[in-house]
């Protein structure tokens, strides 16, 4: 037999046998379980029949406390290993349908023979558990598989660098736990494997990337050491999926010290945590908390305000209407610097001598501590403290003096009112609560009034405590106002362009209307003076599209995780929001604390699209698209809507044909998307149309506007419109560029009127181009 087939024989045969091997130890894993679980519900039928209940003597009651507690535990005990047992299994289930997707052969220096590394998305041992057959894909040494091509190699083990050789490097193609095919690569990551998982149909949840993952994007997963993490990386360049495998990573090496709900991800919208939900599923992981930094805020100040949604901001920024919204931009790009939040703390500072703004404390209508006597104490008795402690310590005062006026509040008539109310339930408590050895009839009477009365004085002031215990006696919007009488002070602006921020933001915040610009400001400026309930929970905490973040978002972030480590994912090229021009973007930003790493390569598109689009932006040119071939993108201009119609159903059509299972209509905005779904509903029966609330998509045409696109990705994307009236400054490059690169393999742009002047900048071998003055026949 040629060596070739032989190989294949062994490899086909070792497969069948580890399966052969899981097949067993699922069914022994389940009839244990089985009779695990038989066993629990015995034991809660038995429960009191086991246990010997005597209280008659104190030794039998403690005898019976005893059995019951041995009752207890053995159950507890039970529940545990049947939880164990389950996740063993269903990783047992998930290694059925591919034991292992990779070999690496190693020789360690000092040794004659290379130990074969089977590598899979978790380990098994043997039938006597002495030899692992497969490797977890995040073990120390399952990292040269996707660091190192044939040749030298080395791993960090617990306290040491293991050096050697890579002796073979085998990749495995399997379809229902069957070896289908299997190539030995000479690289790091083969590209044949790479290319046929790229070529797939986009899904509508993401994948794990486990068995392709690429070097650049390894050293994200595996990087332990760094606080903070930034991933600058271009569009498709792997940046949500090496997130998703770090998290598995960390979970698998931290195990004990870290579980997943001690995680957080940080995404652009909610559509977005549908689309990765499955990742950590699929590894064998539970997922970690999700949120987006807009649901985070609006819990936050949601019950007071009317918050702004970061949409709704973009919207108004997308607008054409820019000249009279310039001190809304203007205040947008301020609000969201270093020298905002230094501005902000000046102002704080200056509260520590006048400015704070009380309310004064009233029940039931009447003044029990006004206003002035509540400034009286801050910046009198309490002047040399911190402004938190002082804050605390005047909450105190304040629950101490509605603790001393209850006595007084018994005898007012409302309370005698409210008695006669009372029901039946509160007069038998009352009873029970007093002294059993009152014999006098009438003082039992007068005791039970007022401890009747008692109660209904602390029941009322209680909302009041609650409030007090919030700081509600602060009046943090009108203290945070004053900081639009104060001048600007800053090299940023001149004093007239902050007086015009001043007018209109006092006049939002009197509306009860926080612009998204100033909602975390105005978060910020409350906990500094009311505390920052700050998360030690949270051991981990993950930002994607992290270029949307100001470094005020940022900065509020690491302060209410103050002992997190953080990953961060972003690409400036994507910046959509106003204030993300700024050239102190967190992406750009060079710190010592923050350790950045960048990725060039991109995966998502073929290379066609990526040529187009990476011309699209300053420097595009240094992006490496992954070598995978598609058709050319198409630039359509017409010169009117109902030509552009018709070339949209033409495309949709063509789509469809070619068996494309997602294809996105991208907009730029809301509007444009509800007319292009109208649109689309005459003709075809269903339409998705995304908004923000969406939280997963479905095969199908979608209508989505580009800023909901972020982070996803299609089979096919029609970019509607791609005109110079809709594409033209900064912000809008990098619209049209997040728009265009959310196509895996086709990509085509109606422009009604003139294409917009920044594709005219890509090279025309690009993309084919058509001008359609009339609808054909
Ligand atoms: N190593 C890899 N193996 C297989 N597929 C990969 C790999 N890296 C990236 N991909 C695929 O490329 C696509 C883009 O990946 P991902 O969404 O993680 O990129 P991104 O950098 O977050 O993109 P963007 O910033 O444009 O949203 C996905 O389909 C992903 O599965």
């Amino acid at each position: 037999m040629p060596k070739q087939n032989q190989e294949w024989e062994e490899e086909y045969k070792r497969m069948q046998q580890v399966g052969h091997l899981i097949d067993k130890k699922i069914k022994r894993f389940s009839q244990y379980m089985r009779a695990i679980k038989d066993r629990v519900i015995d034991i809660k039928k038995d429960f009191w029949d086991d246990v010997t209940v005597n209280l008659t003597e104190l030794d039998d009651a403690l005898e019976t406390q005893a059995s019951l507690k041995q009752q207890a535990e053995f159950l507890s005990e039970r529940e545990r290993t049947h939880g164990q047992l389950a996740w063993q299994l269903s990783k047992l289930q998930k290694l059925q349908h591919k034991p292992y997707f990779g070999r690496i052969d190693f020789r360690e220096d000092g040794t004659n023979e290379a130990e074969k590394i089977y590598i899979g998305t978790s380990s098994l041992m043997d039938e006597n558990e002495e030899d692992f057959l497969i490797y977890d894909w995040r073990a120390p040494i399952s990292s040269m598989y996707y660091d190192f091509p044939p040749g030298d190699a080395h791993y960090e083990a617990v306290d040491e660098t293991i050096h050697g050789e890579l002796t073979l490097k085998r990749q495995y193609v399997t379809k229902q736990g069957e070896l289908t095919g299997m190539f030995d690569t000479g690289i790091t990551i083969g590209d044949g494997l790479l290319q046929s998982v790229l070529g797939q149909s986009a899904d509508t949840t993401m994948k794990s990337i486990v068995a392709t993952i690429q070097r650049e994007q390894n050293r994200i997963i595996r990087n332990e050491t760094h606080r903070y993490l930034v991933v600058q990386g271009v569009a498709g360049s792997g940046k949500t999926s090496a997130a998703m495998q770090r998290v598995a990573y960390l979970l698998y090496r931290y195990r004990q010290q870290m579980k997943a709900d001690q995680m957080i991800l940080f995404s652009p919208n909610p559509l977005f945590n549908g689309y990765v939900s499955r990742v950590l599923p699929e590894l064998g992981e539970d997922n970690i908390k999700q949120t987006t930094f807009y649901e985070y805020i609006e819990g936050q100040l949601g019950d007071r305000f009317v918050v702004e949604s970061p949409f709704e901001q973009l919207e108004l920024s997308l607008s054409r209407n820019h000249e009279d919204q310039t001190e809304r931009m203007l205040g947008m790009r301020h609000k969201a610097t270093k020298a905002f939040q230094e501005q902000v703390d000046r102002f704080i500072d200056q509260l520590h001598y006048s400015g704070v703004e009380f309310r004064t404390i009233r029940f039931r209508g009447d003044v029990i501590l006004s206003k002035n006597q509540l400034s009286q104490y801050f910046y009198k008795q309490l002047r040399d403290l911190p402004l938190q402690q002082r804050v605390e310590k005047l909450m105190r005062y304040i629950l101490r003096h509605l603790k001393e006026i209850e006595t007084t509040l018994i005898d007012q008539d409302w309370v005698e009112d409210e008695l006669q109310l009372l029901d039946k339930a509160d007069l038998q408590e009352a009873f029970s609560h007093l002294d059993q050895e009152t014999i006098d009839h009438h003082h039992e009477i007068d005791a039970e009034t007022q401890y009747l009365k008692q109660k209904i004085v602390k029941r009322a002031l209680l909302p009041l405590q609650e409030k007090v215990k919030r700081f509600n006696f602060i009046n943090v919007k009108k203290t945070y106002e004053k900081l639009y009488d104060q001048p600007a002070n800053s090299d940023e602006m001149t004093e007239e362009e902050w007086q015009k921020i001043a007018k209109f933001s006092k006049q939002y915040l009197n509306e009860n209307f926080l612009a998204w610009e100033d909602a975390t400001p105005f978060l910020y400026f409350e906990k500094m003076l009311t505390g920052f309930n700050e998360n030690r929970e949270i051991k981990h905490v993950f930002i994607d599209e992290a270029q949307d973040y100001s470094p005020f978002q940022i900065r509020y972030l690491k302060r209410i995780y103050p002992s997190s480590y953080m990953t961060l994912l972003g690409d400036y090229n994507q910046s959509i929001y106003y204030h993300a021009l700024l050239e102190d973007s967190i992406m750009k930003e060079e710190r010592d604390d923050h350790h950045r790493i960048q990725l060039m390569r991109s995966y998502r598109s073929t290379k066609e699209i990526v040529d187009f689009t990476r011309s699209l932006i300053p420097g595009g040119d240094q992006i490496e698209p992954f070598n995978r071939a598609g058709e050319l993108p198409e630039v359509i201009e017409v010169d009117h809507d109902t030509i552009a119609e018709y070339k949209l159903y033409q495309l949709i059509d063509r789509y469809e044909k070619a068996n494309h299972q997602t294809i996105a209509v991208v907009t730029k905005n809301r509007k444009q998307a509800d007319r292009v779904a109208r649109l689309l509903r005459s003709t075809y029966e269903t339409i998705h149309q995304i908004d923000p609330t969406s939280h997963s998509y479905e095969e199908g045409i979608h209508v989505i506007p580009a800023y909901l696109a972020k982070g996803i990705e299609f089979d096919a994307v029609i970019v509607y419109d791609a005109s110079a009236h809709e594409y033209l400054n900064d912000l809008e490059r990098h619209l049209l560029y997040t728009a265009c690169t959310r196509a895996m393999h086709s990509l085509s742009l109606i422009a009604v009127g003139g294409v917009s002047p920044i594709i005219k900048e890509v090279p025309t071998n690009t993309y084919r181009f058509s001008k359609i003055h009339h609808v054909e026949n």
